[in-house]
């Protein structure tokens, strides 16, 4: 699992680690990391000649590039350092020049030649977007032939939010010391740092178990998807019951149950509209069209992509929520939850909302839950007592209360931005759950897997469907299975 903390959780681990080192250890210790990531990223053999541009800012974060800058010049880089803030760290500035370092006050001439560019302006104590003076600097990095690197994170994004407050660097790595912190994870920050890379400077055994943010690994998923052993029956493996489609979105019936059908459950019960057209699609689906109460054993409800609005499906999904199994509610299906009514469930819910349906929800626009992922989820969370899967570039699972970790999901490709593919993602959650995940383990897997079977459906890069990414799920369960 890959983890990440907020500044106050490293702050703390950091000022404990350095009560019992020798005074700049710690920060030595990230300027050699960030030193040797800079190396490799330059190519074996290319230090020696090459131009490096430090851009410093007035904190520790200057103090980071101008020692990782000293590094370099004693071997052979040709190191000038650009000084952004009214003052620089002194003992940093003093051993670049002691390397044979220098600083310039022409950015713009340095910045063209540069092979390699380290942004030192902020890093964890960095507050809202770069400050003007900063901007064109920055702008001249991105616009150079050089590797931009951020020292710790990109400096004018927020490092627990990942939100972006105006203008910052956009990097082409990153290298981050001691832990992850939430905004390189998240969008859009994460957009901004580029490769990731973490530089360990001993601060694991000072940090919590409990992380801010955690993300799924492939160990991790292949650990929580479930498997078939030789006693499994079609109902011990669980039944998934999709509630989806009308006349109006008849594809979403047929999606929706695709992602069911390749989620380990034993088998899909459908209930809707559309009966003919997903048995002509999935023959092996138990279509029911008597009654509510008659529609047999189901383990785990999956309800709302493609129902529309009116009367019927409000109906319908008040059958649904009454249920005393887990429900996951998508897509149109959310607009007939109330908090009120998914906290008197008996069973866990999850919710998995985009962002324009996630606004909806909390009362907001959908530009405010795309600047402010985290936040939002959390809120979702907390207002409905139910797990939150929240879709989008970054794709973030929170469960109830809205306290614990958040799972950010790093598989996907933004080639899923596609009409239904979020109906399969429903679908394949719904299975795990009814296959008895929790609501956390069931979302995040199903987005995991659901980012991988895009990327092998989109190959090398190209357009995909949403039939196509369900088709991809096999393959990619094998590839988490044995990788
Ligand atoms: N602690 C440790 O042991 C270790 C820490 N390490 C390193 O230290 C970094 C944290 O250093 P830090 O605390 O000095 O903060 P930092 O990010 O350099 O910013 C500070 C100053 O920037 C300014 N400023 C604020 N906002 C701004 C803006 N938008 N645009 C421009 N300027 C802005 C503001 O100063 P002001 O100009 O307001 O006086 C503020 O005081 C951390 O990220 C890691 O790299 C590593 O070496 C490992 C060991
Ligand atoms: N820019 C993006 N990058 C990565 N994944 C994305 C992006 N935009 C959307 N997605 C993913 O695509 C799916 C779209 O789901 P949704 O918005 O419900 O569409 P639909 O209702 O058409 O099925 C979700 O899994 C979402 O996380
Ligand atoms: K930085």
């Amino acid at each position: 699992m890959r983890t990440a903390h907020p500044v106050e959780t490293v702050r703390a681990a950091e000022a404990e680690l350095m009560a019992l080192l020798p005074d700049g250890a710690l920060m030595r210790r990230a300027a050699a990391g960030l030193a040797a990531a800079c190396c490799s990223l330059l190519g074996k053999g290319r230090v020696y000649g090459s131009r490096v541009v430090l851009l410093v800012g007035s904190g520790d974060n200057g103090g980071d590039a101008l020692y990782a800058g000293a590094r370099l010049a004693r071997r052979g880089a040709g190191v000038t350092a650009v000084l952004l803030g009214g003052r620089a760290h002194g003992a940093g500035l003093a051993a670049l020049r002691a390397a044979g370092g220098r600083v310039t006050e022409d950015p713009y001439e340095a910045l063209a030649a540069a092979d390699l560019v380290l942004d030192g302006i902020t890093g964890i104590g960095g507050r809202g977007g770069l400050r003007p003076e900063a901007v064109p600097v920055a702008r001249a990095a991105r616009g150079s032939d050089a590797v931009v690197v951020a020292v710790d994170l990109p400096s004018g994004v927020d490092a627990d939010t990942g939100e972006v407050d105006g203008e910052a660097l956009r990097a082409d790595a990153t290298v981050t010391f001691g832990a992850y912190k939430p905004g390189l994870l998240v969008d859009p920050a994460r957009e901004y740092a580029g490769a990731l890379r973490l530089v360990d400077i001993g601060l694991g055994p000072y940090l919590p178990a409990i992380p801010g943010l955690e993300a799924l690994q492939h160990q991790d998923v292949a650990r929580l998807l479930p498997e078939p052993g030789a006693e499994s029956d079609k109902y011990r493996r669980g039944v998934v019951g999709v509630y989806a489609g009308s006349d109006r979105y008849r594809g979403a019936a047929v999606l929706a149950v695709a992602g069911a059908l390749r989620g380990g459950a034993g088998a899909v019960r459908y209930l809707g509209r559309v009966g003919d057209m997903v048995v002509r699609a999935h023959p092996e689906v138990l279509v029911h069209t008597g009654p509510w109460d008659a529609a047999g054993r189901v383990q785990a409800w999956v309800a709302g992509p493609g129902i529309g609005e009116g009367s019927d499906p409000e109906t319908a999904m008040g059958h649904v929520l009454a249920a005393d199994v887990p429900v996951l509610v998508d897509a149109d299906g959310l607009r007939h939850v109330t908090p009120g009514a998914v906290r008197e469930r008996s069973a866990p819910t999850l919710l998995t909302p985009h962002a324009g349906e996630a606004a909806a929800l909390l009362g907001t626009d959908r530009a405010a839950v795309e600047a402010g992922r985290l936040a939002a989820v959390r809120a979702l969370a907390a207002r409905y007592g139910a797990t939150v899967l929240l879709k989008g570039s970054t794709t973030l699972v929170c469960g109830p209360g809205g306290t614990g970790p958040v799972r950010v999901n790093p598989t996907g490709t933004p080639w899923l931005a596609t009409a239904g593919s979020g109906d399969v993602l429903s679908g394949l959650a719904g299975s795990l759950l009814a296959a008895g995940l929790d609501p956390v383990d069931a979302a995040s897997c199903a987005a995991y897997l659901h980012g991988l079977a895009a990327r092998r459906a989109a190959g090398a890069g190209g357009p995909i469907t949403a039939s196509g990414v369900a088709d991809a799920l096999p393959a990619a369960w094998r590839d988490i299975r044995e990788p």
